[in-house]
Protein backbone atom coordinates (compact mmCIF):
# COMPACT_ATOMS: atom_id res chain seq x y z
CA UNK A 1 0.00 0.00 0.00
CA UNK A 2 1.39 3.42 -1.12
CA UNK A 3 1.25 5.97 1.86
CA UNK A 4 2.25 9.81 2.10
CA UNK A 5 5.00 10.27 4.07
CA UNK A 6 6.28 14.05 5.27
CA UNK A 7 8.89 14.84 2.13
CA UNK A 8 12.17 16.65 2.58
CA UNK A 9 12.71 20.53 1.57
CA UNK A 10 15.75 21.97 1.43
CA UNK A 11 16.52 25.86 0.41
CA UNK A 12 19.76 26.27 -1.39
CA UNK A 13 19.95 29.92 -1.29
CA UNK A 14 19.70 29.74 2.21
CA UNK A 15 22.88 26.96 2.37
CA UNK A 16 24.40 29.25 0.04
CA UNK A 17 24.75 32.23 2.16
CA UNK A 18 24.97 30.36 5.53
CA UNK A 19 28.01 30.77 7.08
CA UNK A 20 29.97 28.05 9.45
CA UNK A 21 27.98 26.88 12.01
CA UNK A 22 24.52 27.00 10.37
CA UNK A 23 26.09 25.81 6.87
CA UNK A 24 27.51 22.31 8.48
CA UNK A 25 24.03 21.98 10.23
CA UNK A 26 22.28 22.09 6.49
CA UNK A 27 24.58 19.80 5.66
CA UNK A 28 24.49 17.25 8.46
CA UNK A 29 20.27 17.47 7.33
CA UNK A 30 20.90 16.75 3.97
CA UNK A 31 23.66 13.76 4.78
CA UNK A 32 20.56 12.98 6.94
CA UNK A 33 18.33 12.82 3.71
CA UNK A 34 20.55 11.22 1.96
CA UNK A 35 21.54 8.41 3.87
CA UNK A 36 17.14 7.45 4.36
CA UNK A 37 16.24 7.70 0.89
CA UNK A 38 18.01 10.36 -1.20
CA UNK A 39 14.85 12.03 -2.51
CA UNK A 40 14.30 15.64 -1.80
CA UNK A 41 12.57 19.03 -2.84
CA UNK A 42 15.17 21.80 -3.62
CA UNK A 43 13.53 25.44 -3.55
CA UNK A 44 15.12 28.47 -3.97
CA UNK A 45 17.41 27.53 -6.72
CA UNK A 46 17.59 30.64 -8.78
CA UNK A 47 16.87 28.73 -12.26
CA UNK A 48 14.93 31.46 -13.68
CA UNK A 49 10.94 30.65 -14.33
CA UNK A 50 10.96 31.88 -18.25
CA UNK A 51 14.15 29.23 -18.86
CA UNK A 52 11.74 26.35 -16.95
CA UNK A 53 8.54 27.49 -18.68
CA UNK A 54 10.34 27.74 -21.78
CA UNK A 55 11.33 24.51 -22.59
CA UNK A 56 8.13 22.85 -20.59
CA UNK A 57 6.00 24.51 -23.38
CA UNK A 58 8.42 23.41 -26.14
CA UNK A 59 8.80 19.91 -25.05
CA UNK A 60 4.95 19.93 -24.64
CA UNK A 61 4.88 21.14 -28.41
CA UNK A 62 6.92 18.75 -29.36
CA UNK A 63 4.91 15.44 -28.06
CA UNK A 64 1.86 16.84 -29.40
CA UNK A 65 3.33 16.30 -32.79
CA UNK A 66 2.13 13.84 -34.94
CA UNK A 67 4.32 10.76 -34.42
CA UNK A 68 6.33 10.41 -37.58
CA UNK A 69 7.23 14.14 -36.97
CA UNK A 70 8.84 13.17 -34.26
CA UNK A 71 10.23 10.00 -35.37
CA UNK A 72 12.60 12.37 -38.05
CA UNK A 73 14.36 12.78 -34.98
CA UNK A 74 14.74 9.36 -33.39
CA UNK A 75 18.21 7.92 -32.37
CA UNK A 76 19.32 6.23 -35.61
CA UNK A 77 19.79 3.02 -33.79
CA UNK A 78 19.01 1.09 -30.26
CA UNK A 79 21.83 2.25 -28.04
CA UNK A 80 22.05 5.53 -29.45
CA UNK A 81 21.58 7.78 -26.44
CA UNK A 82 19.72 11.07 -27.98
CA UNK A 83 16.92 11.63 -30.13
CA UNK A 84 13.48 10.76 -29.79
CA UNK A 85 12.98 7.50 -28.21
CA UNK A 86 9.52 6.31 -29.69
CA UNK A 87 6.97 3.61 -27.14
CA UNK A 88 8.16 0.98 -26.09
CA UNK A 89 12.13 1.18 -26.54
CA UNK A 90 13.23 1.03 -22.87
CA UNK A 91 12.12 -0.85 -19.71
CA UNK A 92 14.17 0.88 -16.89
CA UNK A 93 13.61 -2.24 -14.46
CA UNK A 94 16.28 -4.08 -17.09
CA UNK A 95 18.30 -1.76 -15.42
CA UNK A 96 17.79 -4.02 -12.03
CA UNK A 97 17.76 -7.27 -14.13
CA UNK A 98 14.03 -7.43 -14.01
CA UNK A 99 12.18 -8.13 -17.10
CA UNK A 100 9.50 -6.26 -17.48
CA UNK A 101 7.19 -5.05 -20.40
CA UNK A 102 8.51 -1.79 -21.94
CA UNK A 103 7.51 1.62 -19.46
CA UNK A 104 5.08 3.44 -21.12
CA UNK A 105 5.89 6.51 -22.26
CA UNK A 106 8.47 8.43 -25.15
CA UNK A 107 10.62 10.96 -23.90
CA UNK A 108 13.61 13.37 -26.23
CA UNK A 109 16.92 13.13 -24.91
CA UNK A 110 20.15 14.88 -25.57
CA UNK A 111 23.54 15.36 -24.35
CA UNK A 112 26.58 17.62 -23.65
CA UNK A 113 26.71 21.22 -25.28
CA UNK A 114 29.88 20.73 -26.83
CA UNK A 115 32.73 18.47 -26.79
CA UNK A 116 35.42 19.11 -24.47
CA UNK A 117 38.69 20.01 -26.78
CA UNK A 118 41.43 17.56 -27.31
CA UNK A 119 38.90 14.80 -25.90
CA UNK A 120 39.73 11.64 -28.49
CA UNK A 121 38.41 8.54 -26.78
CA UNK A 122 36.55 7.07 -29.64
CA UNK A 123 33.97 5.24 -26.96
CA UNK A 124 33.24 9.08 -25.76
CA UNK A 125 33.04 10.91 -29.00
CA UNK A 126 30.59 7.98 -30.22
CA UNK A 127 28.54 7.79 -27.07
CA UNK A 128 27.83 11.14 -24.31
CA UNK A 129 29.32 13.14 -27.28
CA UNK A 130 27.07 11.67 -30.01
CA UNK A 131 24.94 14.49 -31.87
CA UNK A 132 21.70 14.98 -30.71
CA UNK A 133 18.76 15.02 -33.23
CA UNK A 134 17.72 17.97 -32.79
CA UNK A 135 13.51 17.94 -33.66
CA UNK A 136 12.65 20.38 -37.23
CA UNK A 137 9.85 21.60 -34.73
CA UNK A 138 9.06 22.91 -32.93
CA UNK A 139 10.52 26.33 -33.84
CA UNK A 140 11.74 27.22 -30.67
CA UNK A 141 12.93 23.83 -29.31
CA UNK A 142 16.92 23.92 -29.40
CA UNK A 143 17.32 27.27 -28.05
CA UNK A 144 14.60 26.27 -25.02
CA UNK A 145 16.72 22.98 -24.86
CA UNK A 146 20.08 24.43 -24.46
CA UNK A 147 18.94 27.26 -21.74
CA UNK A 148 17.61 24.82 -19.07
CA UNK A 149 20.69 22.14 -20.18
CA UNK A 150 22.96 24.79 -18.92
CA UNK A 151 20.89 26.14 -16.40
CA UNK A 152 20.88 22.56 -15.06
CA UNK A 153 24.49 22.09 -15.47
CA UNK A 154 25.49 24.75 -13.25
CA UNK A 155 22.64 23.94 -10.74
CA UNK A 156 23.78 20.40 -10.35
CA UNK A 157 27.17 22.05 -9.78
CA UNK A 158 25.79 23.83 -7.26
CA UNK A 159 24.29 20.90 -5.26
CA UNK A 160 27.05 18.74 -5.42
CA UNK A 161 28.83 21.42 -3.32
CA UNK A 162 25.78 20.79 -0.85
CA UNK A 163 26.87 16.78 -0.91
CA UNK A 164 30.45 17.21 -0.41
CA UNK A 165 29.85 19.90 2.98
CA UNK A 166 27.08 16.84 3.41
CA UNK A 167 30.11 14.41 4.10
CA UNK A 168 32.66 16.46 5.56
CA UNK A 169 34.64 17.35 2.76
CA UNK A 170 35.48 20.99 1.24
CA UNK A 171 33.26 22.53 -0.54
CA UNK A 172 34.90 22.15 -4.04
CA UNK A 173 36.39 18.59 -3.55
CA UNK A 174 34.20 17.48 -6.44
CA UNK A 175 34.69 20.19 -8.95
CA UNK A 176 37.12 18.82 -10.68
CA UNK A 177 35.48 15.77 -11.37
CA UNK A 178 32.51 17.59 -12.93
CA UNK A 179 34.47 20.13 -14.95
CA UNK A 180 33.54 18.71 -18.27
CA UNK A 181 30.27 16.35 -16.90
CA UNK A 182 28.88 13.78 -19.47
CA UNK A 183 25.26 14.79 -18.77
CA UNK A 184 22.07 13.87 -20.35
CA UNK A 185 18.25 15.85 -20.33
CA UNK A 186 15.48 13.84 -21.02
CA UNK A 187 11.57 15.69 -21.65
CA UNK A 188 9.43 12.70 -20.83
CA UNK A 189 6.11 12.22 -21.95
CA UNK A 190 3.48 9.04 -20.06
CA UNK A 191 0.74 9.37 -22.91
CA UNK A 192 -3.06 8.61 -21.91
CA UNK A 193 -3.58 5.09 -21.57
CA UNK A 194 -6.20 4.00 -24.18
CA UNK A 195 -5.32 0.60 -23.39
CA UNK A 196 -4.91 -1.34 -20.04
CA UNK A 197 -1.00 -1.85 -19.28
CA UNK A 198 -0.04 -5.31 -18.99
CA UNK A 199 1.22 -7.33 -15.90
CA UNK A 200 3.86 -5.99 -14.66
CA UNK A 201 3.99 -2.71 -16.93
CA UNK A 202 4.06 1.02 -15.72
CA UNK A 203 5.08 4.13 -16.95
CA UNK A 204 8.98 3.65 -15.50
CA UNK A 205 9.80 0.77 -13.81
CA UNK A 206 11.38 0.30 -10.58
CA UNK A 207 15.00 1.62 -11.11
CA UNK A 208 18.04 3.87 -9.61
CA UNK A 209 19.71 6.39 -11.07
CA UNK A 210 22.74 5.75 -12.52
CA UNK A 211 24.88 8.90 -11.65
CA UNK A 212 25.84 11.54 -9.00
CA UNK A 213 22.36 13.06 -9.17
CA UNK A 214 18.76 13.55 -11.12
CA UNK A 215 17.41 16.74 -10.86
CA UNK A 216 13.64 16.21 -11.67
CA UNK A 217 10.82 18.48 -12.72
CA UNK A 218 7.34 16.52 -12.48
CA UNK A 219 4.48 18.04 -14.24
CA UNK A 220 3.19 20.82 -11.64
CA UNK A 221 0.60 19.05 -9.44
CA UNK A 222 0.85 15.42 -11.32
CA UNK A 223 0.82 12.28 -9.11
CA UNK A 224 2.84 8.59 -10.25
CA UNK A 225 6.57 9.38 -8.84
CA UNK A 226 6.90 6.84 -6.22
CA UNK A 227 9.96 5.71 -4.08
CA UNK A 228 10.42 2.87 -2.11
CA UNK A 229 10.87 4.50 1.42
CA UNK A 230 13.58 2.68 4.30
CA UNK A 231 10.87 0.62 5.83
CA UNK A 232 9.70 -1.07 2.18
CA UNK A 233 7.00 1.01 1.19
CA UNK A 234 6.08 2.48 -1.72
CA UNK A 235 5.57 5.97 -1.05
CA UNK A 236 4.21 8.87 -3.54
CA UNK A 237 6.59 11.98 -4.12
CA UNK A 238 4.41 14.60 -3.42
CA UNK A 239 4.01 17.69 -5.44
CA UNK A 240 6.14 20.76 -4.43
CA UNK A 241 5.32 23.97 -6.56
CA UNK A 242 8.09 25.64 -7.55
CA UNK A 243 10.49 23.14 -6.51
CA UNK A 244 12.72 21.00 -8.13
CA UNK A 245 12.86 17.01 -7.03
CA UNK A 246 16.43 16.21 -6.67
CA UNK A 247 17.58 12.18 -6.11
CA UNK A 248 20.58 10.84 -5.67
CA UNK A 249 21.95 8.30 -8.36
CA UNK A 250 24.43 5.15 -8.06
CA UNK A 251 27.44 6.74 -7.91
CA UNK A 252 26.95 8.62 -4.55
CA UNK A 253 25.96 5.33 -3.00
CA UNK A 254 29.42 4.36 -4.67
CA UNK A 255 31.30 7.05 -3.17
CA UNK A 256 29.95 6.96 0.15
CA UNK A 257 30.15 2.98 0.39
CA UNK A 258 26.27 2.96 0.82
CA UNK A 259 25.96 5.41 3.20
CA UNK A 260 23.97 7.35 1.38
CA UNK A 261 21.42 5.40 -0.67
CA UNK A 262 20.52 5.85 -4.54
CA UNK A 263 16.83 4.85 -3.83
CA UNK A 264 14.48 2.68 -5.90
CA UNK A 265 11.86 4.81 -7.93
CA UNK A 266 8.98 4.27 -10.50
CA UNK A 267 5.97 5.89 -12.00
CA UNK A 268 3.06 4.27 -11.79
CA UNK A 269 -0.07 4.46 -13.76
CA UNK A 270 -3.48 6.06 -13.54
CA UNK A 271 -5.42 4.67 -10.96
CA UNK A 272 -8.55 2.55 -12.07
CA UNK A 273 -10.60 5.12 -11.02
CA UNK A 274 -8.82 7.61 -13.61
CA UNK A 275 -9.93 5.49 -16.49
CA UNK A 276 -6.92 6.15 -18.86
CA UNK A 277 -5.77 8.48 -16.86
CA UNK A 278 -3.83 12.09 -18.11
CA UNK A 279 -0.91 12.02 -19.56
CA UNK A 280 2.12 12.88 -17.61
CA UNK A 281 5.06 15.07 -18.71
CA UNK A 282 8.40 15.62 -16.75
CA UNK A 283 11.96 16.49 -17.18
CA UNK A 284 15.02 14.95 -16.22
CA UNK A 285 18.37 16.32 -15.84
CA UNK A 286 21.00 13.20 -15.20
CA UNK A 287 24.52 14.64 -14.00
CA UNK A 288 27.51 12.58 -14.60
CA UNK A 289 30.95 12.84 -13.79
CA UNK A 290 33.57 13.48 -16.66
CA UNK A 291 33.84 10.51 -18.70
CA UNK A 292 37.53 9.66 -17.73
CA UNK A 293 36.54 10.39 -13.80
CA UNK A 294 37.37 7.60 -11.96
CA UNK A 295 34.64 7.24 -8.35
CA UNK A 296 36.02 5.06 -5.88
CA UNK A 297 34.98 4.91 -2.56
CA UNK A 298 35.96 7.48 -0.28
CA UNK A 299 38.08 6.59 2.56
CA UNK A 300 36.31 8.15 5.15
CA UNK A 301 33.34 5.60 4.51
CA UNK A 302 35.83 2.66 5.99
CA UNK A 303 36.49 1.39 9.15
CA UNK A 304 40.28 0.27 9.31
CA UNK A 305 40.59 -2.78 7.13
CA UNK A 306 37.45 -2.79 5.69
CA UNK A 307 37.33 -3.85 2.04
CA UNK A 308 35.32 -1.32 -0.24
CA UNK A 309 32.09 -2.72 -1.58
CA UNK A 310 32.32 -1.77 -4.77
CA UNK A 311 35.12 -1.37 -7.29
CA UNK A 312 36.05 1.97 -8.99
CA UNK A 313 34.42 2.44 -12.01
CA UNK A 314 34.78 4.83 -14.99
CA UNK A 315 31.89 7.38 -15.42
CA UNK A 316 31.54 7.17 -19.11
CA UNK A 317 31.88 3.33 -19.96
CA UNK A 318 30.12 2.26 -16.66
CA UNK A 319 27.25 5.20 -17.54
CA UNK A 320 27.39 3.32 -21.42
CA UNK A 321 27.12 -0.19 -19.86
CA UNK A 322 24.13 0.71 -17.84
CA UNK A 323 21.87 3.02 -20.76
CA UNK A 324 22.42 -0.04 -23.12
CA UNK A 325 21.13 -2.79 -20.35
CA UNK A 326 17.47 -0.90 -20.75
CA UNK A 327 17.23 -0.40 -24.94
CA UNK A 328 16.53 -2.87 -27.19
O1 LIG B 1 9.06 11.11 -14.71
C1 LIG B 1 9.39 11.01 -13.53
O2 LIG B 1 8.77 11.61 -12.64
C2 LIG B 1 10.57 10.15 -13.11
C3 LIG B 1 11.36 9.56 -14.23
C4 LIG B 1 12.57 8.81 -13.78
O3 LIG B 1 12.74 8.46 -12.64
C5 LIG B 1 13.64 8.54 -14.76
O4 LIG B 1 13.40 8.69 -15.97
O5 LIG B 1 14.75 8.16 -14.34
FE1 LIG C 1 14.83 7.81 -12.32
Amino acid sequence: MARTAAFPVFDLGRFEKAGGAEREALGAEVDGICRSTGFLAITNHGVPRAVIDGVWDQAKAFFDLPYEEKYAARAPYAGYPYGYLGPKLEALAKSKGVDTPPDLKESFNGGPLSVPAGLDDKDALAFCYAETIWPAAPAGFRAAWTAYYSAMEDLAQRIMRVFAVAIGLPEHYFDSFIDHPISALRALNYPEQAVPPEPGQLRAGAHTDYGTLTILLPQEGSKGLEILSPDGEWTPVPPVPGAFVINIGDLMGLWTNDRWVSTLHRVVNPGADEGGGERRQSLAFFHQPNWDAEITVLPQFLAAGERPKYEPVRSGPYLMGKFRSTTK
